[in-house]
């Protein structure tokens, strides 16, 4: 760099306090992640620790995403090396470094029984930390999927088997019994179900396992939105949403034991919300295990 060109980031005077974190936000960076390339928003920054210097080499942070986004990211050691960068490229003024990636994972999901399959994207965020040599990563990432109301589900029930019971006192003729029940007057109550979200923060070891992670908690759920639908499927939807209602209670504590009880099962941090279709608000439920709340 021409030393002639004035550098006003690295004036000196006593009255530049340190400053916590400094840095970039919002920066596009494509990413070669397990087979897939995605487009992240980039957060990087590092602590000015030296009073007395007004600005880091911004420039550098930038320099080290760059060599991030040209790298394969099979596990967290290249998140591990680029907040190195970023922590010795600023000379000695800074001794930690932040970094968040935001992006959509996509993943081609089979349909329940016809054998198709569409594409789905899930909303990921790698957060990693270098602070004082400590390096920690973090995986946030969020499933839709659906819930019905087991309280609902039984009430619904009751009223239908009553009206059963008046429709068809004594005989059970089956054909009558259909016929009705696909009338419009036939089924007289359905539960009400919403489309919910589960937000996962998972504490990283040395992998990245992003679609395991989704396989292992989309089985979990049993009801996670589809994508390709025909009509064979959507009655196979309807059969797990009737065997499988939620309350976020349910959720929460499902989610959390599959993950205490898989190879993620590190620190974890499970929110789900469900939208309810029954009111304005919605219901959620938290629970965490070694990560703050959120
Ligand atoms: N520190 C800092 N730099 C900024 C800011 N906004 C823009 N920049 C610019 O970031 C550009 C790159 O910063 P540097 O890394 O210092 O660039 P450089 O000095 O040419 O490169 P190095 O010699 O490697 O430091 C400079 O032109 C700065 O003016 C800011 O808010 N803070």
């Amino acid at each position: 760099m021409p030393s002639s060109l004035p550098d006003v980031a690295r004036q000196q005077d006593p009255c530049y306090r340190p400053l916590d974190q400094v840095g970039m936000s919002g920066l596009a960076l494509p990413l070669h992640l397990d087979g897939a390339l995605v487009l992240a928003k980039a957060d990087v920054s590092v602590n000015l620790g030296q009073a007395g210097t007004k600005g880091i080499h911004m420039s550098r942070l930038h320099l080290a995403l760059e060599a991030l986004s040209e790298q394969l990211l099979y596990g967290v050691k290249p998140l591990h090396h680029c907040l190195d960068q970023c922590v010795n490229s600023q000379q000695g003024s800074a001794d930690s470094a932040r970094l968040r990636l935001a992006f959509d994972y996509p993943l081609r999901r089979p349909s329940l029984v016809s054998g198709h399959r569409g594409w789905k994207a899930y909303p990921i965020a790698l957060e990693a930390e270098l602070a004082k040599g400590r390096f920690r990563a973090w995986l946030q990432l969020t499933l839709p999927y659906s819930s019905t109301c087991p309280c609902s589900a039984a009430l619904a029930r009751q009223l239908v088997a009553a009206d059963f019971a008046q429709q068809f006192p004594g005989s059970l003729d089956k054909e009558a019994v259909l016929a009705w029940l696909q009338s419009p007057e036939g089924v007289a109550a359905t539960p009400h179900s919403q489309r919910s979200e589960a937000q996962i923060t998972v504490s990283l070891g040395d992998n990245l396992p992003i679609a395991p992670l989704i396989d292992l908690l989309e089985s979990a759920l049993k009801t996670p939105v589809q994508t390709l639908v025909k009509r064979e499927d959507e009655q196979a939807f309807a059969r797990l949403n009737g065997r499988h209602p939620l309350f976020v209670e349910d959720a929460a504590r499902t989610l959390a034991q599959t993950l205490e009880q898989s190879p993620f099962g590190g620190d974890f941090r499970v929110r789900v919300v469900h939208k309810e279709s029954l009111h304005a608000h919605d219901a959620v439920a938290e629970i965490s295990q070694g990560l703050p709340d959120g």
